[in-house]
């Protein structure tokens, strides 16, 4: 078969819930109080749209090939990103051979290096690249994980992140992620309600389920450390993101002081092979976490888990749904998955980019068949009802 051409890149966005999962209405846990960088404002502590979590929404990317097929792909950014796509990355992606994944991400990456490099810029490559992959998946008629050399096993296994891993732990699943909720600036009385809230869970779901805490960038060297040390009697699996992305240094310490046998990981705001370069080569962490529409899509993340490989570490990529699984299960270092809790009390499963795309697979008593992910390209579609718009064309 001759390889067709991309025709036409259009980007779209579209609003509430999706690839900005944050972007919720009210009353959802995922906004409620959870410790964030900006809780040292009193003002912007009670919950995180206050400070405009939600201000990006959903980049829609779909290139259209020369014989009609579409593929698309999704990332948070927004219109920022859709003006990104239309006015700079569209002359590398149009008229460039569907498969070629590599020339077209390096084009992209180096165009882009004067403004880009991390952030919202390697978010959009990400989306362009989703694309790319679906609709590659969708010309060869294989799915996503078969042209990355296949699944190294027959099912995924899911831990849970949500304000429940009590309700977690019932739905079957290996663990439950819960967000931290008080951050430094509430000094010791703060710290004592985050271990309470920890004993209570543990209590709650026993000793054979993993629990873990979400930090989300919000501590600092000391109180992370102290915050570890006491949770080791509550058996803490893994403190997450306990430091801003950019603290390389404050993270070897923090690996160097937790308790012997917790984790530390981090990276789900961390890019290209680069920034996992640090993270890695500075001993910051045991498990990196790269987002597959944030860190440069698919084909930056084979790089960046080969490299963890050669470290010895794991890649558990954050959320991202299908784009994540058809990775996850083609790598033998990345044995288990995370799944979003999306229902807004996180007590039940739903799709975790509802309501955007149809025939996303969920998974049941914590597991997902990987037949479940037998359909080409990323095997999802577009949901009809959800209103794309196109602020720009080129
Ligand atoms: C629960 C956390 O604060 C984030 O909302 C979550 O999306 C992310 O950090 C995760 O690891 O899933
Ligand atoms: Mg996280």
């Amino acid at each position: 078969m001759s390889m067709p051409t991309i025709r036409e890149v259009r980007a779209y966005t579209v609003r509430g819930g999706g690839a900005d999962y944050h972007d919720q209405g009210e009353d959802h846990w995922i906004d409620g109080q959870i410790a964030t960088p900006m809780g040292k404002y009193p003002e912007y502590r009670p919950h995180r749209r206050n400070f405009g979590l939600n201000v990006l929404g959903t980049l829609v990317v779909e290139v259209e090939a020369t014989d009609g097929t579409v593929g698309f792909g999704v990332t948070t950014a927004g219109e920022l990103g859709a003006w990104i796509v239309e006015n700079h990355l569209a002359r590398f992606i149009e008229g460039t051979r569907a498969s070629d994944v590599e020339k077209l991400w390096d084009q992209m990456f180096n165009a882009t290096l004067f403004y880009g490099r991390k952030g919202i810029v390697l978010n959009v490559i990400s989306g362009v690249d989703l694309a790319m992959w679906d609709l590659l998946g969708k010309l060869r008629d294989e799915p996503v994980h078969q042209l990355l050399g296949g699944p190294v096993r027959d099912e995924l296994s899911f831990y849970a992140t949500g304000a429940r891993p009590d309700l977690a732990r019932d739905m079957g699943f290996l663990g439950g992620k819960m967000p931290l909720v008080h951050g430094p600036a509430e000094g010791d009385d703060g710290m004592e309600r985050n271990l309470a809230h920890l004993a209570k869970m543990r209590e709650a779901v026993g000793s054979d389920f993993w629990l873990m805490w979400d930090c989300w960038m919000s501590l600092d060297v000391s109180y992370a450390t102290r915050l570890a040390q006491r949770a080791r009697e509550f058996d803490l699996k893994w403190i997450e993101e306990a430091l801003p992305p950019d603290d390389y240094w404050g993270y070897a310490e923090l690996r160097r002081n937790v308790p012997t046998g917790m984790w530390v990981n981090t990276g789900e705001h961390e890019a290209t092979r680069w920034g996992f370069r640090m993270l890695l080569e500075m001993e910051c962490c045991d498990v990196i976490q790269p987002d597959v529409g944030w860190c440069g899509g698919i084909t930056e993340l084979l790089k960046i888990s080969a490299l963890a490989d050669a470290h010895g570490r794991y890649v558990i990529p954050h959320g991202s749904s299908v784009y994540s699984y058809h990775f996850v299960v083609t790598r033998h270092n990345s044995p288990f998955s995370e799944f979003l809790m999306m229902a807004p009390k996180a007590d039940r499963v739903v799709p975790m980019f509802s309501p955007l795309l149809l025939d996303e697979p969920v998974p049941e008593n914590g597991r997902m068949s990987v037949s479940q992910l037998d359909r080409p390209g990323f095997g999802v579609r577009l949901n009809p009802d959800c209103e794309l718009a196109r602020p720009f064309t080129h």
